[in-house]
C-alpha cells in the first residue's frame, strides 16, 4: 500500500515578486563569476542554519549560538514541513536579511522553549499524522508543551503554520495543539495560525500566501525591510575525480536520512489482480533480506523503499538542460554554509542526482515558475512562465491540462520558443528547487514468525490521469519503479532496492486469544496478510488463537487480493484451524460474483455482522484493525459507534470515549491515507 502517494513530495523555490524585478544580465554575470572560479554552480543561505550539526539541545543557545532573530522549529515525517521551514529561512535570510535557525524539533530539549529570548521570534512548522497526532520528531514537544499550565512562555512570540490533510478527522490537529499551548502559556500570537491543507493539493499555496502575511507583518511591526532578492545558490560544486565508476551512485550513506538503508534483490514479483478496462494491476513483490542477518523486521512493521526516476523523465532532464555530456562525471558538492544540511551525498554524478537523490517528477510549484521566469533570456518563455505563475486559479488551472514536472515544463516552454535554451540554468538551481527524493511506506505483507528473511509488499500499480488530459497519465515514481525492475537471473545479480524497515504500532494483541478484527479495502489487506499467517502458524504447532474476522473491500471477486489463501484458512476443519472468517465486499460486482445486485461496502458487511463485531470489541477486549482509504475508516468507525451507542444505550460522548479508551490501550488502530 502506497502510503505517501507522489503528491506529497514538495520542496519547491521561493524568491517571490521581488526577484521579478532583478534582471537575467545580472544573473549572468553572477554565473560568469561564479564558473571562472571554478565552480559549476554556486549558492548561498547565508546564515541560514539547521540543526544538522545541532552541539546543544537549547533552543535558546541555538539560537544565540548563530546570533539569530528567528529560529524555525519543525515537525515533518515525510518532508513536507521540513522543506517549508528551509524555504521560510531562505527567504528570510534573503528577502529580510534576518539570520534565521533552523531545527529539528527532535533534536532539542522541548522545556528549553521557554528559555528563547523575548527579541526571537519561534516559528513551527509541523505536520499532522494518525489521530491527530504531530510527526514523529515532535512528539516529545507537543506532549511537553500541551501539559503547560501556567504563563510560563509569556515572553515569546510566534508563528505557526501545519501541514495536514482535511480529508482525516483530526485536520492539522498537531498545530493547533501548539498554538493554544502557546495561548494558554501567555506567548503572543503575531499572525494567523496557516493551515496547509494537501487534499486540495493546495499546501504550496497556503503556504505562500501564510509567508507572505508573516513577511508583511514583520515588515510593518518589527520595522525589517523587505529586499528585492536575488537568486543565491545554496550550494559549491566543483569536478572531482571518482575512484569509481559508481561510487556517485552508492553514497547515501552520507545522508543522515538515508543512513540505515540497505541494498536488497527483489525475489519474486506476481500481478495479484488487474482491473478490467483500467490501466492498473496490483503486485506482490518478495524482497530477500538474507544478506543483511542484523537486520530484523516484526510482524505489522513497514519498510521504507527509496525509488529510482523513470529513465525517460531523467534523460528529458539532462537532456533539456544539455547536461548529457557530463552526466559522469564526479561533482564535490558543498553546503556554502557549514551549519546547513546537504540534502544529496556530497561525493556524486548528474546521473546519480537525477535518477535516485531528488524527485524530479514532483509538481513544480508556482513560486519556481516564477523564478525560472527570472532566469530566461527569452522574453516570450518570459512572459508564457509569467502567465501561468501569476496566481493561483490559474496555475491550478493550468495543472488541469497539463503533467507539469520540471523537464515537462521546461520542455515546454521550449515549444514556445524554439531558440530558448535552458543550457545556462545552473545545476545548482536543480539541486535547491527540486525536493529531494523521499522514500514511499509500505505496510510488509509477511509475518516475521513464518517468513523472517523475506518481506512481502503489496503495490498497487495505478497511473493517475490528468483532470483534465485524461488521456495523459501521471505514473508513481516508486510502483513504476518496483514494477519494471530486473529481477535476478542466473546470469544477472540483478539491481538492488534501497529500502530500511520501519517500526509500526500496527501490531496484533500480546495476549493470543483476543479476537481481532480486520477491516481493509484494496492494498489495505497487506498487514493483514501477515496477521492471518502469523495467527495460522501459532494455530498450527498448537496454540489457541482468538476468533478472528477479516472484511476485505474490493471492486469485485477477480481483484480481491489473496482471496482463495484467505478462504481456505477460513474453511480448514480440526483442533489446530484457525478461527477465521473472511467477508467480502464488492463495490462494483461482476457477473458470478455474491450479491451481484449491489454494490456492498466493508462498513456495509461490518453493519450486517456488527453483532458479532461488537461482542468481540465491548465483551471480550477484541482490538480492531482498519487500513485503506480515510473515508472507509470513518465510515467504518461510524458504524462500530452507531452500534455501540445502541447496544449499551451510550451518549455520542461515552461512545467516543469508549473508542479514545481503546486507542488508548492499542486496541483500535488505523493505518489510513487519503
Ligand atoms: C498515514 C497518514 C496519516 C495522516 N493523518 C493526518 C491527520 O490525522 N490529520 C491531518 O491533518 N493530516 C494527516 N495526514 C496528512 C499529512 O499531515 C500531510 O500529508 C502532510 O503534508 C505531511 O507532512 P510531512 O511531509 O511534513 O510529514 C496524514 C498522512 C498520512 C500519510
Amino acid at each position: 500500500m502506497d502510503l505517501i502517494k507522489t503528491l506529497d513530495y514538495r520542496l519547491v523555490s521561493d524568491l517571490k515578486q521581488s526577484l521579478l524585478d532583478a534582471h537575467y544580465g545580472e544573473y549572468a554575470l553572477l554565473l560568469a563569476v561564479i564558473l571562472s572560479s571554478s565552480y559549476v554552480y554556486n549558492r548561498g543561505m547565508n546564515g541560514a542554519r539547521s540543526s544538522a550539526t545541532a552541539a546543544t539541545r537549547n533552543i535558546d543557545e541555538k539560537s544565540r549560538e548563530s546570533d539569530a532573530k528567528i529560529i524555525i522549529l519543525w515537525g515533518s515525517q515525510s518532508g513536507t514541513a521540513e522543506s517549508l521551514a528551509h524555504r521560510l529561512a531562505r527567504d528570510a535570510q534573503q528577502r529580510l536579511k534576518t539570520v534565521t535557525v533552523v531545527c529539528d524539533l527532535a533534536d532539542y530539549d522541548p522545556a528549553t522553549i521557554a528559555d528563547v529570548a523575548e527579541s526571537v521570534i519561534v516559528v513551527f512548522i509541523v505536520s499532522t499524522y494518525g489521530e491527530g497526532d504531530p510527526s514523529h520528531n515532535a512528539i516529545d514537544f507537543v506532549s511537553h508543551v500541551t501539559t503547560l499550565r501556567s504563563s510560563p512562555l509569556s515572553h515569546l512570540r510566534y508563528a505557526a503554520f501545519g501541514c495536514g490533510n482535511s480529508n482525516y478527522r483530526y485536520f492539522n490537529k498537531a498545530i493547533d495543539d501548539i498554538a493554544s499551548s502557546m495561548d494558554r502559556c501567555g506567548a503572543k500570537c503575531l499572525v494567523p495560525t496557516g493551515k496547509g491543507d494537501e487534499a486540495s493539493r493546495s499546501t504550496q499555496e497556503d503556504f505562500l500566501e501564510w509567508k507572505e502575511g508573516f513577511f508583511s507583518y514583520l515588515v510593518s511591526e518589527y520595522g525589517m525591510a523587505d529586499h528585492k532578492a536575488e537568486y543565491q545558490p545554496t550550494v559549491n560544486i566543483i569536478k572531482e575525480e571518482l575512484a569509481s565508476a559508481n561510487s556517485g551512485l552508492l553514497d547515501n550513506k552520507s545522508l543522515p536520512r538515508k543512513q540505515h538503508t540497505i541494498e536488497i534483490p527483489i525475489v519474486s514479483r506476481d500481478i495479484v489482480a488487474t482491473y478490467d478496462g483500467q490501466d492498473r494491476s496490483c503486485i506482490d513483490l518478495k524482497l530477500d533480506l538474507s544478506s543483511h542477518s542484523q537486520i530484523k523486521y516484526r510482524t505489522g512493521d513497514h519498510i521504507a523503499i527509496w525509488p529510482s526516476n523513470p529513465f525517460d523523465e531523467v534523460d528529458r532532464l539532462i537532456g533539456v538542460l544539455g547536461l548529457e555530456s557530463q552526466k559522469m562525471e564526479g561533482l564535490r558538492i558543498t553546503v556554502k554554509d557549514d551549519m546547513d544540511e546537504l540534502k544529496v551525498p556530497s561525493l556524486t554524478t548528474i546521473q546519480a542526482l537525477v535518477s535516485q537523490h531528488l524527485d524530479i517528477c514532483a509538481p513544480v510549484p508556482r513560486e519556481t515558475i516564477l523564478t525560472l521566469a527570472r532566469l530566461t533570456s527569452s522574453a516570450i518563455v518570459r512572459t508564457e512562465l509569467e502567465n501561468i505563475g501569476r496566481d493561483r486559479e490559474i496555475y491550478a488551472a493550468f495543472l488541469d491540462h497539463h503533467h507539469l514536472n520540471l523537464g515537462r515544463l521546461l520542455e515546454l516552454m521550449n515549444s514556445h520558443d524554439s531558440s530558448n535554451s535552458w543550457t545556462q540554468l545552473p545545476l545548482a538551481f536543480i539541486i535547491d528547487f527540486i525536493p529531494p527524493m523521499q522514500p514511499r511506506l509500505y505496510s510488509i505483507a509477511t509475518s516475521s514468525t513464518v517468513d523472517p528473511r523475506r518481506v512481502g509488499v503489496v503495490v498497487s500499480v495505478k497511473p493517475t490521469p490528468v483532470l483534465k488530459n485524461p488521456a495523459a497519465l501521471i505514473c508513481g515514481v516508486t510502483s513504476t519503479y518496483l514494477s519494471i525492475m530486473d529481477l535476478p537471473t542466473i546470469s544477472n545479480d540483478a539491481s538492488l532496492v534501497r529500502a530500511e524497515i520501519r517500526r509500526s504500532s500496527f501490531k496484533l494483541p500480546i495476549n493470543l486469544s483476543n479476537p481481532v478484527i480486520m477491516v481493509a479495502a484494496g492494498t489495505g489487506i497487506a498487514p493483514f496478510r501477515a496477521f492471518v499467517q502469523e495467527r495460522a502458524r501459532l494455530a498450527s504447532i498448537g496454540h489457541k488463537v482468538g476468533p478472528m474476522i477479516l472484511f476485505s473491500g474490493s471492486q469485485n471477486r477477480s481483484d480481491s487480493l489473496y482471496h482463495d489463501e484467505f478462504s481456505t484458512l477460513a474453511t480448514t476443519d480440526g483442533d489446530r484451524a484457525l478461527p477465521l472468517k473472511f467477508i467480502t465486499a464488492f463495490s462494483r460486482p461482476r457477473a458470478g460474483d455474491r450479491n451481484i445486485q449491489k454494490k456492498t461496502y466493508v462498513q456495509d458487511q461490518v453493519l450486517v455482522h456488527s453483532n458479532e463485531v461488537v461482542q468481540h470489541l465491548v465483551d471480550t477486549d477484541g482490538a480492531i484493525y482498519i487500513c485503506g482509504a480515510t473515508t472507509m475508516a470513518k465510515a467504518v468507525g461510524d458504524v462500530i459507534l452507531d452500534v455501540v451507542m445502541q447496544r449499551n444505550s451510550w451518549s455520542k460522548e461515552a461512545a467516543d470515549k469508549w473508542r479514545q479508551n481503546k486507542r488508548k490501550t492499542a486496541s483500535w488502530h488505523e493505518d489510513v491515507w487519503s
